[in-house]
């Protein structure tokens, strides 16, 4: 479980946002949205606990926390390198059936994919770790329709079995959960009114 409460966050004298009072549960999916700017990753990181400067508090109660940032990091190496580096031999063969599925080469380099296709290989790699909440930075970035279908059923299907947080862009009928929104500056749940 994740508690925010009372949390404002400045950059530079500059308020970029506030949340009054928030709660991530042990399981569930919750979508960030808002338009560009408001500070959607800026508070996934404050969530994950990368960025400790702010005012007010926030408690992750999660043991495991994983990350897929929105410009993922790969090492020189092929697919496949960069899978296993993450991986165990189990986990790295359903992210391979899956590329297969899509027609990603494991074993071509890295570098040589296409945006989309390095985005799905970035997405299966945190993905796949397990752990207790998995926060996601625009996972469907580059990403065909018939790609993103599947990457948001794989999604909501695991939501039931932890906490995954989404930014996401994506507007209209696509992931369904609990829609977390940036509105003039404040962070509130779709459906709760200010507190
Ligand atoms: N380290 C930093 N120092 C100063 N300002 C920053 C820093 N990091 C982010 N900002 C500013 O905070 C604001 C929010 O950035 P953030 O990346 O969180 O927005 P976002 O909602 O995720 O945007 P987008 O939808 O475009 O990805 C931006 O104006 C950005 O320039």
């Amino acid at each position: 479980m994740i508690e925010v409460v009372n949390v404002k966050k400045s950059f530079e004298n500059r308020e970029l946002f506030e949340c009054k009072n928030l709660t991530f549960e042990k399981r569930g999916l919750y979508i960030v949205k808002g338009p560009n700017g408001c500070g959607k990753t800026t508070f996934l990181k404050m969530l994950f606990g990368k960025d400790k400067e702010y005012s007010g508090r926030i408690h992750n109660l999660f043991k495991k926390n994983i990350m897929l940032p929105q410009q993922p990091y790969f090492f020189k190496g092929s697919v496949e390198y960069n899978l296993a580096l993450a991986l165990s031999h189990e986990r790295l063969k359903s992210a391979q059936e899956v590329l297969k599925m899509f027609g990603v080469p494991i074993k071509a380099n890295i570098n040589q994919l296409s945006a989309g296709q390095r985005q799905l290989v970035s997405f299966l790699r945190a993905f796949c770790i397990p752990s207790d909440v998995l926060f996601l930075d625009e996972p469907d970035s580059f990403l065909d329709k018939d790609v993103k279908e599947f990457v948001y059923k794989l999604i909501e299907d695991e939501a039931q079995k932890r906490c995954i947080i989404v930014v996401t862009h994506h507007q209209g009928a696509a992931l369904k959960g609990n829609v977390i929104r940036f509105e003039n500056g404040q962070i509130i749940k779709e459906g709760e009114l200010y507190k």
